[in-house]
């Protein structure tokens, strides 16, 4: 008897200790919902008289709570996939073929043999992407984008800057070591379509060179299209468009026509005194034979430069897409600020902003 007074003195703390407070809570049991949604319910519209009631509608809401993050974070993945492969192979929309797998149907994960397909993983490599570019073809890919793992769209990068000062002869060096790089000049595309006697759009094309204006932007777009759709098909990849977008309007135009059919990568903006550059432009009509490199078309091209091309500059400088580079030094030393920039340009479009 003593022995058993002395057992039981001997539980009791650790009892007490193990019980808690409110341990004794009575309600419906978890898989009981329509109980515990009435508890959880309760929690919002009923006080509890005692702590045991309080802790039960505790415990009902949480399972709730519980089921209803859980259920979010799903549906969250279902409507916002983590673009991630692993995700794609093993999320839930690869559960279904791996359980036709179970059934010999689908093909397996990972081959035994080797496949033999039609499809030329080098060749598909090289291809150009010619139908990257917007409304140049309607006709569908040849290959998913998906299959291809070569860069999706063309890359752009606008090259900005005072006439004369230095645009071109810096695109040709990027060019002469880059071969992936295009150079495209808005001014030579313009003056090329002037000289065919089959385009209707001559006349006003050599109104606007003499006068320093602008051609009107549908005009240049396409030429600008033409020659990177040109540019691809030879598997050029980056673009410099040198000398556009000069004003809103070809702004506008280029987001119109090519949009996100090419990656805008920023603008290579060169930087140099209007003396500078008009010593530089009157060098030049020695031997150009440019309508525009005399004195007066200078001038004109200057005021419009200051004018409409400017504050395009300021435009994507605004949202630091802009690359600028000193251009009053030697050819030589301005390739070697360029070539940084160049370096810069690329560092960002491979990591991201
Ligand atoms: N850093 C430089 N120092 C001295 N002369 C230069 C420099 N860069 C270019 N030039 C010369 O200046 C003239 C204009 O250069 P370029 O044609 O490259 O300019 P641009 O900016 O393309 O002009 P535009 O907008 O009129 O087409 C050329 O004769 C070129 O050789
Ligand atoms: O997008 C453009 C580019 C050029 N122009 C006209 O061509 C001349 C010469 O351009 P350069 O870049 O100096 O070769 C320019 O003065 C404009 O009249 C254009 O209209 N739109």
């Amino acid at each position: 008897m003593a022995l058993r007074a002395y057992r039981h003195e001997w539980r009791l703390p650790f009892r007490l200790a193990r019980r808690q407070l409110g341990d004794s809570v009575h309600g419906p049991p978890l898989n009981d919902l329509a109980g515990n949604w009435r508890k959880a319910k309760e929690f919002f519209t009923k006080p509890a008289l005692s702590y045991g009631e309080f802790k039960q509608q505790c415990v009902s809401l949480r399972l709730f709570a519980f089921g209803g993050v859980c259920g979010a974070c799903a549906l969250s993945l279902v409507i916002f996939p983590p673009k991630s492969s692993y995700w794609v192979t093993w999320g839930p929309s690869y559960w279904f073929s791996h359980v036709q797998r179970c059934f010999g149907s689908a093909p397996p994960l990972f081959l035994s043999k080797k496949l033999e397909t039609t499809v030329s993983a080098p060749k598909v490599a090289s291809a150009p992407k010619v139908e990257q570019l917007r409304s140049e073809s309607s006709a569908a890919p040849a290959v998913s984008p998906k299959a291809a793992a070569v860069p999706a769209k063309p890359r752009v990068l606008f090259v900005l800057g005072g006439p004369g000062a230095g645009k071109g002869t810096q695109c040709a060096k990027i060019c002469e070591h880059f071969p992936q790089w295009q150079h495209i000049s808005a001014g030579d595309c313009l003056r090329a379509e002037r000289q065919d006697p089959n385009s209707k759009d001559g006349e006003l094309i050599n109104t606007c060179l003499k006068e320093g204006k602008i051609v009107p932007v549908q005009i240049t777009v396409r030429l600008l299209q033409k020659a990177m759709v040109a540019g691809q098909k030879e598997g050029k990849t980056d673009f410099l468009i040198d000398g556009f977008p000069r004003n809103l309007d070809n702004v506008n135009g280029w987001e119109e026509v090519i949009g996100d059919s090419a990656n805008v990568m920023g603008v290579l903006f060169f930087e140099a005194a209007q003396s500078e550059m008009e010593k530089r432009l009157l060098g030049r009509s020695e031997t150009s034979g440019r309508v525009d490199d005399n004195l007066e078309s200078i001038r004109k091209r200057f005021a419009t430069y200051e004018k409409e091309t400017r504050p395009i500059v300021e435009k994507y400088r605004d949202k630091e897409m802009v690359f600028s580079v000193d251009a009053m030094q030697s050819i030589e030393s301005v390739w070697s600020h360029t070539l940084a920039k160049l370096r810069q340009v690329e560092s960002i479009a491979k990591f991201g902003q």
